[in-house]
């Protein structure tokens, strides 16, 4: 066993032109960890996945895989991943692309322990362009397993998935997360980061903004949820602090980053507030604060 980290990012920097999409990013994953990579589109949340497999060149800072270079760890079949653009050979069938990635592998997974933990019985004979969506992401985890990875990337692995679909996946990965693998996880659903990361990682515009477990993130922002029964005409997100406005019927929901300042414009106004409930934030709420200046547009 090696004490290194299952993955250590110091100082990641990776531009693409003029855009920085990854700014100076620190991050060490122990062996072992579920890890939740959050933030809205352009983040860099893909960006640091590929630069964690080699496949973009760094503009500073270094990536290492249990304690080696990336395209090494790649290579030994010791990371898997399971990207958002992620290619298959549309005219072969499932089987003879597992065979094939399976036999580039040193110590490839056992064929049929691997189609058991990929939830693909009964597809090795279909051809890959006859899969559905959600079929042809389980396929695509079949591949990143193939190696045996003691590391998984996996760039929105769900958005194909139907409901059934995502809990069945999540409980695969609740199962190889038990057997020790490090799965790092980048998502838009904040409940499956919520149900299923022991820690969660938000970046924006390239850096971190906040590192911790779900619970920490929630509790250590400001955010608040302050719903009351309005009339629809009333002009509530230009409130100050509103970061988000829901309407459903006549209940409003204010997601605020600044709850004393927003509650004090509410009443200044002379408005009455029936059925007022203030909540804690949802990991949701608690990422749009981090994410979205306060103030911004909304
Ligand atoms: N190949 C590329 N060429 C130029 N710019 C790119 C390229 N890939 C990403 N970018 C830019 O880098 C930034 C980070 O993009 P990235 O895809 O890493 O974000 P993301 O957090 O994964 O977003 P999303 O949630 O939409 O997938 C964005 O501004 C994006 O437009």
């Amino acid at each position: 066993m090696t004490s290194s980290p299952a993955l250590g990012v110091s100082g990641l920097t990776v531009r693409y032109g003029d855009t920085t999409a990854v700014d100076s990013l620190d991050l060490s994953i122990p062996a072992g960890q579920t890890v939740a990579l959050l933030g809205p589109n352009g983040a860099g949340k893909s960006t640091v996945v590929n630069a964690v497999l080699g496949l973009v060149p760094t503009a500073a800072g270094t990536v290492e895989v249990l304690g080696g270079r990336p395209r090494d760890a790649v290579r030994a079949g010791a990371v898997g991943a399971m990207l958002q653009h992620g290619g298959l050979p549309s005219e072969a069938r499932v089987g003879e692309v597992l065979d094939l990635v399976r036999r580039s592998f040193p110590a490839p997974w056992p064929l049929e322990d691997l189609v058991a933990t990929a939830g693909i019985e009964g597809l090795l004979a279909r051809p890959v362009e006859a899969l559905s969506g959600g079929q042809r992401q389980r396929v695509l985890l079949a591949v990143a397993l193939a190696g045996a990875p003691p590391l998984l990337l996996l760039d929105e692995p769900t958005s194909a998935m139907d409901v059934e679909g995502r809990r069945s996946f999540w409980t695969t990965m609740r199962g190889l997360a038990a057997r020790g693998h490090t799965i790092v996880f980048a998502t838009h659903h904040l409940d499956e980061a919520d149900a299923v990361a022991d820690r969660v990682v938000v970046i924006a515009d390239g850096r971190l903004v906040a590192d911790g477990s779900a619970a920490q993130i929630k509790t250590g922002t400001a955010a608040r949820t302050i719903s009351f029964t309005a009339a629809d005409d009333d002009p509530l997100d230009v409130l100050p602090g509103v970061t988000a406005l829901d309407r459903r019927g006549d209940t409003v929901t204010l997601t605020t980053g600044d709850p004393e300042t927003t509650l004090r414009a509410l009443l200044v106004e002379g408005r009455r507030l029936p059925d007022l409930e203030v909540r804690g934030a949802s990991l949701e709420d608690a990422v749009l604060s981090l994410t979205r200046p306060i103030g911004a547009d909304r």
